[in-house]
């Protein structure tokens, strides 16, 4: 069986490395080894090279040089290969899902929504009203910041959108969304040959969540109704409210000054979308800023708590910035261009942590890379977690040290992936950096906290903390 991989996939000029076991190629090692994984291929075969991991025939490339050239050359063949049911769920328009021209238009329409003026003029206010709220009462008890800021991130998101922070669809959207995560998550596979079998297709996720059985048999049954239950139900719900809300604004004559309302503004508005395209967009804003948004800050404060020097040097920065306002002022643009050492922070916490680990690509043709002929239709992981442990761009590499970023230089770097690069770099860097930084700036003035203890923190594949993260919070 062990062969049957190798040979499958034998070829004339792949890079090297193995393809493991059939269907499952060399996905149970890769997630139960993580980064070691990687690094023991890569001193093996070197920074390139081949593999077969979450359901695919997939080249991995460590090579920092690779990475950018394939960052930077889309229109060369090398496309987003991110997994099918995830796209599935996300919608067919999402940015993810498409290229060339209708990349460029979709990712147009989303920079006219969070461009550094929309920010100043019309997301700031909101994030700061948000996290004001979002941020009361958290003295004298014991909060899992986890689930604070997976809600704050979700929260923060629906009010820059639709303003519907907390309305009567709240709830219902709150679980809706959950479950639509969760389903992007997990990779369903398809067995080959089952489905032959009375109609009835086995289905394996890999619940990349799961810190105790990384691969778990979830259902067995007719391969739609799987399909419908799991994810693709939460999706037609949020479709159906979205299509809802957007009808309600419609029929109303009233103005709404959020993205939602500037979407369906054809008039002022060049680049135009269709409903299906605006809903997709929607989801797309909200979940490309859910889980990053929401782990970097739970990390950082998680940082902050083991190097009180860091925490003592942030909080100096906000308390100045508080001294010079009234207690109901809110942040402006001008405080958040202040806060050099907040956004410090931010980098440094992305990069210890590796919030994300890379980026998926697949070749749209046969292709050479890196010296290798790539058959059409691989899968390319452009692997860039192991740049952020380089010790000669970043020197005592472990360490957490946030002034290492005071030199802007760093953060314009050639090899600086954390928010990718090339033509999908980031849209959301600088929306995502002003709500993290406003939510610290309401954490460290309004609060100090401890480690209620014993909470485990999960590196890979993703971070998270597996039962939360618990503080015990008292007033600053
Ligand atoms: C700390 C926060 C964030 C991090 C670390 C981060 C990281 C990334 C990375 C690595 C990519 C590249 C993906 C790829 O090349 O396939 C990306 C793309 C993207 N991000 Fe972010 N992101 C963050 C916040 C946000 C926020 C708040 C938004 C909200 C709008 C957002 C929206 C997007 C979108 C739409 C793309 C796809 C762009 C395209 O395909 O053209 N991100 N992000």
């Amino acid at each position: 069986l062990l062969r049957w991989n190798e040979v499958r996939y034998r070829k004339k000029g792949l890079p090297p490395g193995t393809m493991g076991w059939p269907v499952f190629g060399e996905t149970t090692e890769f997630l139960k080894q993580g980064p070691n994984f990687m690094k023991n291929q890569r001193a093996r075969y070197g920074s390139f090279f081949k593999s077969h991991i979450l359901g695919c025939p997939t080249v991995v490339s460590m090579d920092p040089e690779v990475n950018r050239y394939i960052l930077m050359n889309e229109a060369k063949g090398l496309v987003p290969g991110y997994p099918q049911s995830m796209l599935d769920i996300l919608g067919k328009c999402n940015i993810a899902a498409v290229h060339g021209s209708t990349h460029k238009y979709m990712r147009g329409a989303l920079l006219a929504l969070i461009n550094p003026t929309m920010i100043r003029d019309q997301i700031l206010p909101k994030i700061d009203e948000f996290m004001r709220s979002h941020l009361t009462g958290w003295d004298n008890q014991v909060i899992n910041i986890q689930e604070k800021t997976k809600e704050m991130a979700l929260l923060s998101s629906l009010k820059q959108i639709a303003g519907i922070e907390s309305s009567s669809i709240t709830p219902a959207f709150k679980t809706e969304f959950f479950k639509l995560v969760l389903g992007t998550i997990s990779l369903p596979i398809d067995l080959p040959g089952t489905n032959y079998c009375r109609g009835f297709q086995v289905y394996i996720r890999f619940i990349f969540s799961s810190p105790k059985s990384l691969m778990e048999v979830v259902v067995e049954g007719p391969a739609t109704e799987i399909g419908e239950t799991f994810s693709m139900q939460a999706r037609k719900n949020i479709v159906s409210m979205l299509e809802k809300l957007i009808a309600e604004r419609r029929a109303s004559k009233e103005v709404h000054q959020d993205m939602l309302g500037c979407l369906l503004r054809s008039d002022e508005n060049k680049n135009k979308l269709s409903d299906e395209e605006i809903i997709d967009m929607v989801v797309t804003i909200l979940y490309s800023g859910y889980e990053t948004v929401s782990t970097t800050s739970m990390m950082a404060v998680k940082y902050l708590h083991d190097h009180p020097k860091v925490l003592e040097e942030l909080r100096k920065e906000h308390l100045a910035i508080r001294e010079k306002k009234n207690p109901e002022d809110p942040i402006d643009w001008n405080d958040l261009k202040s806060m050099k050492f907040t956004r410090a922070v931010i980098f440094e916490t992305s990069r210890l942590a590796t919030i994300v680990n890379g980026v998926l690509r697949k070749t749209t043709q046969d292709m050479e890379l890196n010296g290798y002929l790539i058959p059409k239709g691989w899968r390319i992981y452009v692997y860039t977690r192991e740049i952020n442990y380089d010790s000669f761009l970043y020197p005592e590499p472990l360490t957490f040290n946030p002034w290492r970023w005071l030199d802007r230089s760093l953060e314009s770097s050639t090899f600086f992936f954390i928010f990718g690069g090339g033509t999908r770099l980031c849209p959301g860097k600088e929306l995502g950096i002003a709500e993290i930084s406003t939510f610290l700036h309401y954490f460290v003035t309004r609060y100090r906290w401890e480690e209620v203890g014993g909470d485990k923190l999960m590196k890979f594949p993703r971070v998270e903390a597996p039962n939360g993260l618990h503080l015990r919070v008292s007033s600053y």
